[in-house]
């Protein structure tokens, strides 16, 4: 049985995401994954070529495509690149040119990411020419199954054909689709780094055309997912795309992501994952700002201690000062993902306990103790104080004494049935 090499694309900054689910979903089958530093998107898995490998690499839910790939060349640095690309090629198609000798038809595909001075029509354009000279098969730009790839990246060129027809990243939108959707790949690395697993309550309070939930509904047929949007157009056409899947799983819902409580009770939500406006069009930043924040105090009140939102934003700074300011949110991961020509970043954050507890605990000390078990802490004022003659027996050198033993690290909130006491002296 021979080794056959596939190159799998997926947005670049979530390499890691594929790489992870290729190795779960080819197991035993896959003999070597490799993520290329120098080409961004791309995973490489050298897999044993048993028949089912294909149906194995199309259930891949973190791709975008995958191709047999034929070769990696360089782009030549030259003024004619494309023209000088296609020579380069033709010189050994043997090895060069992906073989497309058994289709019917065929089309070129070209993925262009980077700085040139040629479109990737211009690459489809001459490429398709050259094979179609080299295999005597007639191209067709609609319906034609047959998919040779030739995608630039940077100063790369993949080669290969597609193992698939329509990109494996379109399978979530059969009705309707917003132009701000993002990628159903996007969709599955935000649920996976978010860690959002079986039994949990999902929601996305900005749902479009619904790419999040479905995602979500598809991976966890028992869960329970719930999707808002404030347009009424947008959750029809949202409905009509899980209706179309065949999910039951999902309740979509005309609501305002201000107002979450009006849809679901109070902390009965475990993770929220999601990508409100990005405001690129229209949009003031005050006005981002001002939705960013009424949705984090709507958040608070609806997601568990301990739930999680994954964020993925273009104007993050107010959203990342609001996580601060508020003491009720940690922040655990920012992580760019770039999509298109843009590179929004990805916040993921956690609902800590409480709000007082946490601000108090970043000016001076983390204090051992649980102001809802009512360790004498009732106001503001009073915790204050009680700041001030913990801060007096620290500096007397009072030995620490932790309630539950457990010794806590960094920004962590320390819990525990003992009294307060100083732990840690804390910096920001
Ligand atoms: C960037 S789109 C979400 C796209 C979605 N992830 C998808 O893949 O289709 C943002 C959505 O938020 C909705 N929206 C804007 N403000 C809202 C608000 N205050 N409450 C609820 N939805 C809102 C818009 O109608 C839009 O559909």
């Amino acid at each position: 049985m021979g080794l056959q090499r596939f190159a799998i694309f997926t947005n670049p900054k979530i390499e890691d995401v594929l790489e992870s689910e290729v190795q779960r979903v080819l197991h035993a089958h896959a003999h070597k994954t490799e993520v290329r530093p120098d080409i961004e998107g791309l995973v490489i898995v050298e897999v044993e070529d048993v028949p089912a490998v294909c149906d194995m690499l199309c259930a891949i839910r973190s791709a975008h495509y995958v191709m047999r790939l034929t070769a990696i060349l360089d782009l030549p640095q030259t003024t004619d690149a494309v023209q000088a690309l296609v020579r380069h090629i033709m010189e050994d198609p043997v090895n060069r040119l992906p073989d497309i000798s058994k289709a019917e038809f065929f089309r070129v595909r070209c993925t262009r990411l980077g700085l040139h001075s040629f479109r990737s029509h211009d690459v489809e354009r001459e490429v398709g020419e050259a094979a179609h000279e080299y295999h005597k098969i007639p191209a067709k730009m609609r319906g034609a199954t047959t998919i040779l790839r030739v995608d630039v990246i940077g100063d790369k060129v993949v080669l290969g054909v597609q193992i698939h027809g329509e990109e494996l990243s379109k399978r979530l939108h059969p009705e309707f689709i917003r132009d701000a959707s993002i990628r159903p790949n996007v969709a599955f690395a935000m649920l996976h780094l978010a860690g959002y697993g079986e039994g949990e309550v999902l929601m996305d309070p900005f749902v479009g055309s619904g790419t999040i939930a479905l995602e979500a509904a598809v991976r966890f047929p028992n869960n329970k997912i719930i999707g808002i949007d404030r347009s009424d157009r947008v959750v029809k056409g949202a409905r009509a795309n899980a209706e179309t899947l065949g999910l039951t799983n999902v309740e979509l819902t005309t609501a305002n992501a201000r107002n979450l409580k009006s849809v679901v009770a109070r902390s009965s939500v475990d993770c929220i994952v999601t990508n409100p406006p990005w405001g690129i069009r229209i949009g003031k930043n005050e006005e981002m700002e001002d939705l960013y924040r009424g949705f984090l105090a709507s958040a608070t009140e609806v997601l568990k201690i301990g739930g999680r939102i994954a964020c993925l934003l273009v104007r993050w700074e107010a959203f990342l000062h609001h996580c601060r300011s508020s003491g009720r949110w940690v922040v655990k991961m920012a992580r760019p993902i770039r999509t298109g020509e843009l590179n929004p970043v990805l916040f993921i954050v956690e609902r800590v306990e409480d709000t007082m507890w946490n601000n108090i605990k970043r000016d001076i000390f983390v204090l051992v103790g649980d102001a809802r078990k009512g360790d004498g802490v009732t106001t503001l004022e009073s915790f204050k104080k009680q700041q001030v003659a913990v801060a007096d027996g620290a500096a007397s050198g009072e030995k620490e004494e932790a309630g539950n033993g457990h010794e806590v690290e960094g920004e962590e909130a320390v819990e525990g049935e003992g009294a307060m006491r100083p732990r840690r002296r804390f910096s920001q």
